[in-house]
């Protein structure tokens, strides 16, 4: 088998490993395997997720992506950045796109490393709900972006355990079968409010998560009437911009913008997710 030629990106310090598959260079049969080998960080490449870029009859292309654990999810905000931002420059699409995901057909605009994408409108939102945790019991409000998102208001981001707190959510039984992913935000002074994500299929802390900042955009703007757009403080150092319309509790034409880095180019050797 030869080397597979990949792009390591980072979404506000979420990062991808992007595949052009439209030759079909992974074997369809190993995917989640192959994923999650790829996906450990020191003995491969290492990445939150993983993105294969495949042909569509219908718009500029369409995706598969993975989250590091080799799981499938319906979205992922920073990924898609990432992906426009692959495809205008691999000349797969034009700056102003539109490619075929779980979670529908979404529109990106790509300027520069800035990348703007439209999200699905938000569901099942539930404002401030109480749940009971093995050490106690917690307020939080949750929705989902494309994907689930719990959404956890605390007075200060960097005191909470977030890997306990983070799979305790992630777990109970108010999300099963699915999970949730689970988000701290607080505000800083007259700031941006910080936000802290622990992901479901990395199970672990990300520096940032791009349906998880849409997930608390939506939140300050139910619980503190904060207008469109709405910017946040990604644990990776970037902000992330939400904007959106908004009727009452309802939201339309969400769309999350902020940056989508190349890192490198590489050839992934069978060795590297084949040991
Ligand atoms: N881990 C998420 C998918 C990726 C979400 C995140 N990376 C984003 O930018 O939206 C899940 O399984 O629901």
């Amino acid at each position: 088998m030869n080397p597979i030629p990949f792009w390591k990106m980072s979404g506000s310090g979420n990062d991808f490993i992007i595949i052009d598959n439209r030759a079909g260079v992974v074997e369809t049969v190993e995917v989640p395997r192959f994923v999650a080998m790829t996906c450990r960080r020191r003995m491969s490449v290492g990445a939150d997720g993983l993105i294969l870029i495949e042909p569509s009859r219908r718009v500029d292309f369409q995706w598969r992506f993975f989250n590091a654990d080799g799981s499938v999810a319906e979205m992922c905000g920073n990924g898609a950045r990432c992906a426009a931002r692959f495809a205008h420059l691999n000349g797969i699409a034009p700056a102003d796109m539109a490619f075929e995901t779980l979670a529908g057909v979404i529109t990106a605009r790509v300027r520069g490393d800035q990348v703007r994408v439209g999200m699905s409108d938000p569901r099942d939102i539930v404002i401030q709900e109480t749940i009971d945790l093995p050490d106690g019991r917690i307020t939080l409000s949750h929705l989902n972006t494309g994907v689930p998102h719990a959404v956890i208001e605390v007075p200060d981001a960097d005191a909470v355990d977030l890997g306990a707190l983070g799979s305790a959510v992630r777990y109970h039984s108010r999300f099963a079968p699915a999970g949730t992913n689970v988000n701290l935000i607080a505000p800083v002074g007259e700031g941006p409010w910080a936000i802290r994500t622990y992901e479901r299929g990395v199970e672990g802390e990300t520096l940032a998560c791009g349906t998880g900042v849409s997930a608390a955009a939506l939140v300050l703007a139910l619980r503190h009437d904060h207008p469109s757009p709405v910017t946040l403080a990604t644990r990776g150092g970037s902000l992330l911009k939400v904007h959106f319309q908004r009727t009452g509790q309802d939201f339309s034409d969400v769309a999350l913008e902020g940056d989508a880095r190349v890192i490198y180019e590489g050839r992934l050797w069978p060795e590297g997710w084949r040991y």
